[in-house]
């Protein structure tokens, strides 16, 4: 029986639906994991189709092409190496499971299901796959065979394999028990879990607490990259043996495809169970399926890997990347011909221009210049050599970001020359195809039109506050548009969190676009990022390929120092004084978004929270009302406003995340009680 394992985890940049795409990924990590020793390979949940499929997971004449895709893929696998993929199971004539699949050369071995349909943050599994009953097992036949399907453990040659599928580990009776029972040595867990702040210390310490509890090896790997357009995956991959992480890949890469692999003892794991205060059962035989699989010789002399830490969290930077590697994603998987973006010399657009930049440069330094140049190439792209003596960041401003990204300042009469040499500073320092014009004349005409409907009683700041706003804010969005269609460039909307989730912004103004790259950022966090960015830089990944560790921008200065503004109205106007204290709002939102609490119980949460001491219960109410009531109106807002990237553990998307009423009573109710709570006080 072999005392060690060499086990390979593949994170792969998959493509919903396009199995021609996703399988030739998967051939490159057995490639990999070949070449690496691997005595099995580990691919994420859904792998072989994506797991954004969404309702063509009720196609069955789809469904039902995979198994031949399935036994064809096992026919070419090396003669020592087990294979395990995610991928959609349709029992014929019922319904569809989400699955994984044991494989080696010209076999396959059976299927288990999973048990915990994600159902929680950003995920509906239970649309359109049925959970697994604990402890069932049952023969179906696929792609020709007799094969064993459901809650079983493979034992090859006396090492027991079982899977925990992504949420089947975030439960509380995680399938890993029943594991523990059947004498279980390696737990594999192919998942999908979006990217979110935070994340990796949650999944850690399952990965660490899966392998310790359950006397286990214990090995996982995610998605990578932006699958389908909204979550983005970040390639976590660990392995875990006797309660201790001995391998962590690098998260958020721009490679399509990172396969890591360690040498892991299973003897010191069976220990673990030897000596384990929980009862099991001698001779436990149920769901225990037998493979005809000969593992290679014992290698004797190869390294056991070693302990490692979980490297500490750098927020900015995780979500920098983040959207980053959403947006390169969105230009390669979409063909188009880079970006637009309407450049305020504000926080926001400074932000989403700095992000195109960092996705060109952080592209180049994982793929290198030949294969970054070729998937431009693919993007019809005519991008001038190098110099020879030139740096990769001068030519990729100089070459490549003019092609990629063209912003536009269009100032009103109440813009100022702070914001537009801003903006001007910027688009230099990253180099996009900038140009500025005044969208001046086009607001007097359209005023001009609406006063001749109305001679005796022109529109008026006094009285016509919001109209007045919002038609400088939707006079911009023509101009922006017709910029990106030329160029067959995506348009970037600018919207942030807080202001989404708020519906602070103008429809079909401000909030125009196919993309808000930084709609799951908050407002606090993007004023933060962009010091960040100032200051520090964001860290680079590969970076000595550009001979640089941090992107920092100094023309981030220019933007930094300046308060958000609008500049919408003729006197100065400050997005705080309209709203309330961002650092509030993002309490506010995040409370009751992530503990799902009604206002008074989001007021008590204030309450004990350093706020109480900066502002009375009066103005904390009044915040509370104004949030609660923009919240409620603006839902349908919310409904329309471009896709955006889950960055902070919440999001304001309602299509994925947060779903509310368009139409309700606006929470009237909730928000008289929380009042009587606090006159109560
Ligand atoms: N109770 C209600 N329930 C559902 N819908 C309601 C509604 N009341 C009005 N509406 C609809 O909403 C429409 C108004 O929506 P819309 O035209 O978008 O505009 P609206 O939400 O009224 O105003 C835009 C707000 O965004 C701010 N803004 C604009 C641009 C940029 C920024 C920034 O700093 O980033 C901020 C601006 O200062 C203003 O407070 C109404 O005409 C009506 O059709
Ligand atoms: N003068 C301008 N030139 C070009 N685009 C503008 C201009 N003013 C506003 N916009 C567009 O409208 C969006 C919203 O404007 P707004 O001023 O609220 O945001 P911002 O300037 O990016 O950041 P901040 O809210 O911090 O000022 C901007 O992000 C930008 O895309
Ligand atoms: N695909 C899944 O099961 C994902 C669910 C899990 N809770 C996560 O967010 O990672």
């Amino acid at each position: 029986m072999r005392q060690t394992l060499t086990l390979a985890t593949a994170c792969i940049n998959t493509t919903p639906l396009d199995l021609d795409g996703n399988l030739a990924l998967i051939r490159q990590a057995v490639d990999a994991a070949a070449t690496m020793g691997a005595d099995l390979l580990l691919c994420p949940e859904l792998s072989l189709t994506g797991y954004g499929c969404e309702d063509m997971f009720f196609v069955a004449d789809w469904l039902d092409a995979l198994p031949a895709q399935v036994a064809a893929l096992a026919d070419e696998l090396p003669e020592h190496m087990l294979l395990a993929i995610g991928l959609p199971l349709h029992f014929p004539g019922g319904q569809v499971f989400n699955a994984v699949a044991l494989l080696s050369r010209g076999q396959i071995h059976g299927l288990v299901c999973k048990q915990h349909l994600a159902r929680n943050g950003i995920h509906y599994e239970p649309r359109w796959f049925t959970p697994w009953p604990a402890g069932h097992v049952t023969q179906l036949s696929y792609a020709g065979r007799e094969l064993p399907v459901g809650d079983l453990v493979f034992d090859v040659s006396g090492v027991r394999l079982g899977f925990e599928i992504c949420e089947d580990s975030w439960v509380a009776s995680r399938p890993g028990r029943t594991l523990f029972e059947r004498q279980v040595d390696v737990i594999l867990n192919p998942s999908a879990s979006h990217f979110a702040l935070g994340k990796q210390q949650q999944r850690s310490q399952f990965v660490r607490e899966g392998s310790r509890a359950y006397g286990a090896v214990y090995a996982y790997t995610n998605l990578l990259g932006c699958e389908a357009g909204r979550a983005v995956y970040d390639g976590d991959a660990m392995v875990a043996s006797n309660g201790e992480l001995v391998m962590i890949g690098e998260r958020l890469s721009f490679s399509p495809l990172k396969v890591y692999s360690a040498t892991v003892d299973l003897q010191i794991n069976r220990a673990q169970r030897l000596i384990s205060s929980q009862p099991m059962l001698p001779g436990h035989a149920d769901g225990i399926a037998s493979v005809d699989f000969v593992w290679a010789g014992e290698p004797y002399l190869r390294a056991l890997s070693a302990p490692c830490t979980l490297p500490a969290e750098d927020e900015h930077a995780e979500a920098c990347r983040a959207v980053a590697l959403g947006l390169w994603d969105w230009q390669r998987k979409t063909w188009t011909g880079g970006y637009a973006l309407s450049l305020s010399g504000g926080a926001d657009s400074a932000l989403c221009g700095a992000l195109v930049f960092f996705a060109q440069v952080q592209a180049y330094a994982s793929l290198g210049e030949s294969a970054y140049l070729a998937q431009l190439a693919k993007g019809r792209f005519e991008i001038g050599a190098r110099g020879v003596d030139e740096a990769p960041l001068l030519w990729l401003k100089r070459a490549v970001m003019p092609q990629i990204l063209t912003t536009l300042y269009q100032g009103s009469e109440y813009s100022g020359s702070v914001t537009r040499d801003a903006a001007a500073g910027l688009a230099a320092g990253i180099g996009s195809q900038h140009h500025a014009w005044s969208i001046a004349p086009l607001i007097d005409g359209y005023l001009q039109l609406a006063n001749a409907l109305t001679p005796d009683d022109p529109l008026n700041w006094q009285r016509d506050d919001l109209a007045l706003q919002n038609i400088q804010a939707r006079v911009r969005a023509p101009g922006i548009w017709l910029l990106a269609n030329r160029g067959n460039k995506l348009l970037i909307a600018t919207s942030n969190l807080s202001e989404a989730s708020v519906g602070y912004c103008t429809m079909d103004g401000d909030t125009s676009g196919v993309l808000s790259p930084i709609g799951g950022i908050s407002k606090s966090r993007v004023l933060q990022i962009n010091r960040y960015i100032l200051e520090q830089g964001i860290p680079l990944q590969q970076g000595e390929v550009l001979g640089i560790a941090r992107l920092a921008l100094a023309e981030m200065a220019a933007i930094v120092n300046q308060a958000p503004t609008a500049e919408l109205r003729p006197v100065e106007q400050t997005d705080e004084a309209d709203l309330m204290p961002f650092p509030v709002l993002d309490a506010i939102r995040r409370i009751s978004q992530t503990q799902h609490l009604t206002p008074k119980g989001v007021l008590q949460q204030l309450l004990r929270s350093p706020f109480a001491q900066q502002y009375s219960v009066a103005t904390l109410t009044g915040w509370l009302r104004r949030y609660y009531g923009l919240y409620c109106r603006n839902q349908w807002k919310r409904e329309r406003i471009a896709v955006s990237f889950h960055i902070e553990a919440d999001s304001a998307d309602p299509k994925t995340y947060r779903r509310f009423p368009v139409i309700s009573s606006q929470l009237k109710r909730e928000l008289d009680e929380m009042d009587a709570f606090a006159a109560s006080l």
